[in-house]
């Protein structure tokens, strides 16, 4: 048993939307396929894995690289103890030869791109959806049944309030019952019509979140929240740089209600500092680490201990990124959810066909792997990179 090779191509997912930070002019994803010589069901079992939107692809360290490392190491290294699959942690081992620690940033996205596909390898090798082989190592009952909430409300061209609740009236009408725009990008005044625009559309029917894009400095982060809490938020999101504890911590003398963060940080390491300096609270804040921009599973397995070290559950942990790997982690761990993006990032996003948002949920069908046979528009561009 062995990985014959691991392709990779860059494609777009450019759109004309812009938050507080970026416009997604130019942006683009990494897909990957990790292909073996195991033949299940009468095919080759090849593994599938893209990063998610926000940073973009990852070609050029995964050539020259990640790919090699793993195709050179002994193939026997790369198997678990039995030698009947694939470990994941063994092939992590072997893209990280030779790297420093720290300074956590393309990297971690080149890694988890290619881990993402490791692992829908390994589920697919051993014939069962990844949620329960996850749940099943961890010794814990899975449950398919996750909350799911839409994302969107970007700036845009032209977008006058009316298509924003015409947006957020689209998510309510497909069954979610929170929603999330974006602020930061306009003045506070501006964010507030818009924020009260929203508010009135969804009238108690769904919750609302808001998400900064880490654009505030600590002046315009209070001056937000003084207005932000005066509506029932379901969170403030990504307030200042992700990496300035100082600044979260400080905005919890501002802000009584629930904040989150996270999607920015790659590693457990930074996930650790997040929550030792960062001053979030277990009890209400939520924690939005995305494996795929972040090491993936693998690392996501270290964040998960570090965290049930420092007392918060999983169930705090809603991820970043709208891909079904999240979906996958959050059925056969327990986080409290995943993120989605109805109307974006296609053919990534999104949940394999006929699955339906009801009450804010979805039910993960039992796939093999991660799932992404189920999705007939993915799985053709996954088919055409290998197969
Ligand atoms: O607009 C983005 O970069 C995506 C984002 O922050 C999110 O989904 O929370
Ligand atoms: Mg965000």
């Amino acid at each position: 048993m062995r990985i014959v090779d691991i392709c990779e191509v860059t494609k777009p997912i450019s759109s004309p939307i812009r938050n507080a930070y970026i416009d997604f002019s130019k942006m683009t994803a990494s897909l990957v396929a990790v292909v073996t010589d195991v033949v299940r069901d009468g095919h080759r079992v090849v593994g599938y894995g893209f990063n998610s939107n926000g940073r973009y692809g990852q070609g050029g360290l995964i050539r020259e690289r990640f790919r090699g490392r793993v195709l050179e190491a002994e193939p026997a290294s790369l198997l678990n103890d039995e030698g009947t699959n694939l470990d994941a942690h063994r092939i992590w081992a072997a893209m990280m030869q030779n790297e420093k620690p720290g300074g956590h940033g393309e990297r971690s996205v080149a890694v988890g791109t290619i881990d993402m596909a490791v692992w829908d390898a390994i589920a697919k090798i051993e014939g069962k959806p990844l949620f329960r082989l996850l749940a099943e190592r961890k010794g814990v009952e899975a449950n398919p049944r996750v909350f799911v909430y839409a994302a969107g409300g970007y700036y845009y061209p032209g977008k006058d309030d009316s298509a924003l609740r015409k947006e957020m009236r689209g998510y309510l009408d497909r069954g979610y019952n929170v929603v999330k725009m974006k602020i930061g990008g306009a003045t506070l005044a501006e964010d507030q019509r818009r924020i009260e625009a929203v508010l009135a559309e969804i009238d108690g029917e769904a919750q609302l979140a808001v998400d900064a894009n880490g654009r505030f400095d600590l002046e315009t982060a209070i001056a937000y929240a003084k207005m932000l809490r005066e509506y029932p938020l379901f969170w403030y999101e990504e307030i200042g740089d992700p990496l300035d504890y100082q600044l979260q911590a400080a905005m919890a003398e501002f802000y009584p209600g629930p904040m989150a963060t996270g999607e920015n940080l790659f590693s457990h390491q930074d996930a650790r500092n997040l929550i030792r300096y960062g001053g979030m609270r277990p009890d209400r804040d939520w924690l939005q680490f995305d494996c795929a921009l972040s090491y993936g599973l693998v690392e996501y397995l270290r964040t998960l201990d570090v965290l049930d070290e420092l007392g918060w559950s999983p169930s705090r942990c809603i991820p970043h990124g709208g891909h079904q790997m999240s979906l996958n982690i959050a059925a056969g761990l327990g986080l409290g959810g995943n993120e989605s993006y109805p109307d974006l990032f296609q053919p990534y996003g999104g949940f394999p066909d006929g699955v339906a948002v009801s009450d804010g949920h979805i039910v993960i069908p039992e796939l093999p792997g991660i799932g992404f046979e189920g999705k007939s528009d993915l799985i053709k561009v996954m088919h055409d990179l290998a197969r």
